[in-house]
């Protein structure tokens, strides 16, 4: 029997015989709702939040965009792999990727092994329109091109497809979203009897 961190038993809704026992993993670009849409199911489903990004943020005491001007993006890339260890070291919860996670193999075979993987996929456009403002390095904090977002994102793709599942969340609310994400974990191995 797994242990289970306490206020997510509280929570969990009618699956009386059945115990989250793997994570739930939020993939996808910058801009897709990793973030809010695991802030909904932990809010709304009693899972912890593991947010990878704000773990780091905490840690280090500074922003994601001063850790990449002051210590690089490999410092930044050995210390998101490091966090992501001692996450999956922890009770089951939803973890909030950044977009870069899921890109690296080993943290890529990781999650894959140790969760159940949700790829949030939206159009590059509507992506970008809720990407561009934030603070965000790859981003140069909203100087980058529409086009250069584009190009990264295409790299990317090949591995986001690599998820367990995916998600459409273009017009839709962060509630809605969770409510089918939520669904996917317990109709899959997100849970054992
Ligand atoms: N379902 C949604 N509908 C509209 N805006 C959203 C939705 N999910 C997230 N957003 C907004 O998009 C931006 C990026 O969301 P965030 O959760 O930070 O994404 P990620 O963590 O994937 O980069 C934020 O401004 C957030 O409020
Ligand atoms: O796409 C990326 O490589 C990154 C995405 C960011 O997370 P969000 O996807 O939550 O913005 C953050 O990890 C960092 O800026 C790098
Ligand atoms: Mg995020």
């Amino acid at each position: 029997m797994s242990t289970i961190a306490p206020r997510m038993l509280d929570r969990v809704p009618s699956h009386p015989n059945r115990h989250p026992l793997r994570h739930l993993v939020l993939v996808g670009m910058m801009g897709a709702g990793k973030t809010t849409v695991a802030e909904a199911l932990s809010r709304g489903y009693g899972l912890v939040l593991y947010d990878i990004d704000q773990w780091i943020e905490k840690e280090e005491g500074r922003s994601i965009s001063r850790i990449f001007s002051e210590s690089g993006e490999a410092y930044f890339r050995r210390k998101e792999m490091e966090i992501l260890d001692r996450i999956l070291a922890l009770p089951p919860g939803v973890i909030a990727t950044g977009g870069g996670t899921f890109v690296g193999e080993t943290n890529r075979e990781k999650l894959l092994k140790n969760g159940l993987v949700v790829y949030l996929e939206a159009s590059a456009q509507a992506l970008w329109e809720r990407a561009k403002n934030a603070d965000r390095p790859l981003l140069q904090g909203g100087k980058a091109s529409f086009e250069s977002f584009q190009r990264i994102l295409q790299a990317r793709t090949p591995f986001y497809d690599k998820a367990h599942h995916r998600v459409w969340v273009e017009g839709r609310s962060p509630e809605s979203v969770a409510g089918e994400v939520w669904e996917l974990y317990w109709a899959n191995e997100g849970s054992l009897p």
